[in-house]
């Protein structure tokens, strides 16, 4: 990471962070010398879903409380070269640089430091984790949580790997708008979720009108697990109303000043401006696309995995990848910094890896072809 002064709002005034290498100074105004610090974080996921947990040892900075595997970046390295070796040191296992996928990035004000947190996700690797410096480690499987207590900047990343990494989007109103009778559309809508839930759990997105919407999220629900999500694109009434979560449009993202009372709450994005919005207001999740061009918005530029990646690095918040995109392109997705795929037709379809440029927003007409 290069050398490079930025600019910052915070609470009390415009701070100015000169970032040295790894651990670094922030002066702020009412705030002189306070330290910074570079931290590496590893979420090791195994396959069936459950992540390591560490127990801080007598003698350290919150002893007992319960962490992510890392350290501080030491001077000279990327937050990744330092998780590679603080997984070296801590649990004796071996990581390649490719398999450190980078995910979200949090801050915190403890009062011995401000600490900026590069959580990355690891779901290869080779070895058996032992606990080197910790007091234990646990494997625990969100979202439940059966230790504690986590350190305190850890509560928001631990909602976030309750997300599934494969976003549903619907698309009945398309199926009636191409001729499919009201029946057919709902039984392949349900098809399709029934085939993602194969690949395990998904987070669904009903994105229809509202008399349909809801008449879709009864058609479905019964058919979602305990680790399966529901959010409604629509009315936050008309969400709380029906139990689900809600996503936001970008327009209606950036219309709001605070996040609406529901306990998962996501948007669509399109661009950096958009995607700073759902971070200052707290959301759960962003879906960040297009990725690939699809002829449904024929003006909007596709991001490619190279513009995406630009966009979400960095990002406090997890973020998904549409546009174009199926099951298919998960491990591409995780490699651009995504949490995951988010995709409408490629769903549909009874092979799984239809990721086609334009496998996602063809218009009524095309879709009857
Ligand atoms: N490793 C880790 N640190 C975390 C997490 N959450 C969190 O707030 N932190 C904070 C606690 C500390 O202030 C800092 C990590 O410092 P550390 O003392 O563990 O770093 P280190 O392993 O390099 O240890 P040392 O050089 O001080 O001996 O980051 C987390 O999930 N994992």
């Amino acid at each position: 990471m290069g050398d490079r002064a930025r600019l910052a709002f915070r609470p009390g005034g415009l701070a100015v962070r000169a970032r040295l290498g790894g651990a670094t100074w922030l002066a702020a105004q009412g705030a002189s010398r306070v330290k910074r610090v570079e931290v590496a974080a590893a979420v090791l996921r195994r396959d069936d879903g459950a992540v390591l947990l560490g127990q801080r040892a007598e003698g350290t900075f919150c002893p007992g409380y319960w962490e992510f595997p890392g350290g501080k970046v030491e001077p000279g390295e990327t937050p990744a070269q330092a998780l590679v070796r603080e997984l070296a040191e801590e649990l004796e296992i071996a990581v390649a640089p490719e398999d450190v996928l980078p995910w979200v990035v949090r801050e915190h004000a403890y009062a011995h430091a401000h600490v900026r947190l590069h959580f990355f996700r690891i779901v290869r690797w080779s070895g058996e984790p032992r606990a080197r410096i910790h007091a234990a480690l646990a494997w625990v499987r969100p979202p439940a949580m059966t230790v504690a207590p986590l350190l305190p900047a850890n509560g928001p990343v631990w909602k976030f790997l309750a997300l599934p990494e494969r976003m549903l989007v619907s698309g009945v109103a398309a199926m009636l708008e191409a001729g499919e009778p009201l029946a057919g559309a709902l039984e392949r809508q349900e098809d399709a979720l029934v085939r993602a839930r194969a690949l395990g759990s998904v987070l669904v997105q009903v994105r229809e009108p509202a008399a349909l919407a809801e008449a879709l999220v009864r058609r479905l629900r019964p058919q979602l697990g305990p680790e399966d999500l529901l959010v409604l694109n629509g009315e936050v009434d008309a969400a709380r109303a029906l139990g689900t979560g809600l996503h936001l449009p970008q327009r209606r993202l950036e219309s709001l000043s605070r996040r609406p009372d529901l306990p998962w709450v996501g948007a669509s994005v399109h661009e950096a401006s958009a995607l700073h919005r759902a971070e200052a207001l707290a959301l759960d999740y962003a879906v960040l696309g297009p990725v690939r061009p699809t002829r449904s918005h024929p003006g909007t530029a596709a991001l490619g995995w190279q513009g995406f990646e630009e966009i979400a690095r960095g990002a406090s918040i997890p973020v998904y990848a549409i546009g174009g995109l199926g099951p298919a392109d998960l491990e591409d997705a995780r490699r651009a910094g995504a949490h995951g795929v988010a995709g409408i037709r490629a769903w549909w379809s009874q092979v799984y890896c239809d990721s086609s440029p334009d496998s996602d927003g063809l218009s009524p007409a095309e879709a009857r072809r």
